[in-house]
């Protein structure tokens, strides 16, 4: 690379994976036997390949397929121009559907969440060709080691009619308490938050409460994913005001938010109305989140995350990170943006001590005292283990699931299960 000459791309392989999930609750419904990803590989002439990773839903399958076949030749360094192809790619084949986010969020930019695993990959490819992490083509680390919390869930023991996992049920307070001890002595996180939207919400102050006596000096977050109306999330904030550091997502909506905020002690955090570039504005003119959690795969990659980085230190807004169920190339990818984001204060959310496989080599990303160190190897710091993609890809084809669907699975068991917003 030192004649500067480009680094043309020459192959984009995209492969569906499934790995196994247990019967994690949230608002919408429980998490499928197996959790889907797309794991994106783009191969360069001079012979290097990056790695991304991102959702597997059908709809979304398909316009990565598109992309694929749009960036052949593209120069590696060509990350804007990416974007624009990209935006070519949505127009012609249409942007609705498809998330494979489960109704957490609706308007996400589908550029934006079809950019990021190319982008990934590109900057794995930049960083392999110069020699650096890619931590250093965002701006440098600026912390060597990325802490991050323990994401507790309400469960069920088993999926119906299959062994229970090595986790057990967590349908109350002591075992929410047990969960997040075993989670902190294996990992040391130093933070927890607790997927909420599952039990009636005096319920879920009570797990938080019980939570605050048996980890006095963790910081705490609660996130019922928007099913409180305003009255019941002023009334929960109220009562665990000086417990949460903040409170995320309580009711739907940047207005409803508004007037949460208004009435509780907390800051008001975010990954559910404020997952796009246009509902910033509204949302800081109304000042109805303090925090935004920020997702390098809904926020289209590490640069436009960094973007979002720079407009909240702007507005004086907090940042954190937001995860869903995902496999090691994009803890990679949110550890090397959360090291190079000054502003990024909270412990980041991440699923990974819930699964069991991966499609990356062992040993790249540790956790020391809840945090990830930075790797410092060259591009991303991991590497694709053949084998595993093969097995988990077969997985894939098996298993059936094309799409996530929480809410459906759930109603397979409990058919009056209904999934609506503010319910409660
Ligand atoms: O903070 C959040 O809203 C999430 O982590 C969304 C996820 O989809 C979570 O609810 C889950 O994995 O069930
Ligand atoms: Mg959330």
């Amino acid at each position: 690379m030192s004649d500067g000459a480009p680094l043309r791309i020459t192959d984009v392989t995209v492969t569906p994976v499934a790995f196994r999930d247990p019967a994690l609750l949230n608002s919408v419904g429980v998490h499928e036997p197996f959790a889907l990803r797309s794991i994106v590989r783009i191969h360069t002439d001079a012979g290097l390949t990056g790695l991304g990773e991102t959702y597997a839903d059908e709809r979304h399958l398909e316009r990565l397929a598109a992309v694929g076949h749009e960036i052949a030749g593209l120069d590696a360094f060509a990350t804007e121009e990416l974007h624009q192809r990209v935006k070519r790619v949505i127009d012609r084949v249409g942007g609705s559907g498809g998330s494979g986010l489960t109704g957490m969020i609706t308007t996400s930019s589908t550029v934006d969440r079809v950019v990021s695993p190319f982008e990934v990959a590109l900057l794995d490819i930049q960083g392999k060709a110069i020699g650096r992490p890619v931590s250093d083509l965002l701006g440098g680390a600026v912390r060597s080691a990325v802490p991050f919390s323990a994401y507790l869930f309400y469960k069920w023991a088993a999926h119906p009619g299959q062994e229970p996992d090595e986790w057990g049920e967590a349908l109350d307070p002591d075992a929410i308490v047990a969960q997040a001890r075993r989670m902190v002595d294996g990992y040391g996180f130093t933070a927890i938050k607790l997927k909420g939207g599952v039990r009636p919400p005096e319920e879920e102050i009570e797990a938080i409460r019980a939570l605050r006596r048996a980890f006095p000096g963790h910081p705490l977050r609660l996130d019922p994913n928007a099913v409180w109306t305003v009255e019941t999330s002023a009334r929960v904030g109220r009562a665990l005001g000086g417990v949460l550091e903040y409170l995320e997502d309580p009711t739907p909506g940047i207005d409803g938010m508004a007037a949460v905020a208004r009435e509780v002690p907390m800051p008001l955090a975010t990954n559910m109305c404020v997952v796009a570039f246009d509902e910033l504005a509204p949302a800081v003119a109304a000042d109805a989140v303090q925090v935004v959690l920020s997702d390098h795969h809904y926020w289209g990659g590490l640069r436009r995350s960094k973007l979002l980085s720079g407009i909240c230190d702007t507005f004086g807004m907090g940042l954190s990170m937001h995860s869903n169920s995902h496999l090691g190339i994009s803890l990679a990818a949110m550890t090397h943006l959360a090291a190079a984001t000054p502003n990024l204060t909270y412990a980041c959310d991440t699923h990974w001590p819930w699964k069991t496989e991966d499609v990356i080599v062992d040993g790249a990303l540790t956790f020391v005292d809840g945090a990830v160190p930075v790797p410092r190897a060259p591009g991303l710091g991991v590497e694709l283990d053949p084998d595993a993609l093969a097995r988990l890809h077969e997985q894939y084809v098996r298993c059936g699931l094309r799409n996530r669907d929480d809410t459906g699975y759930m109603r397979r068991f409990v058919p009056s299960f209904r999934a609506d917003l503010a319910r409660w």
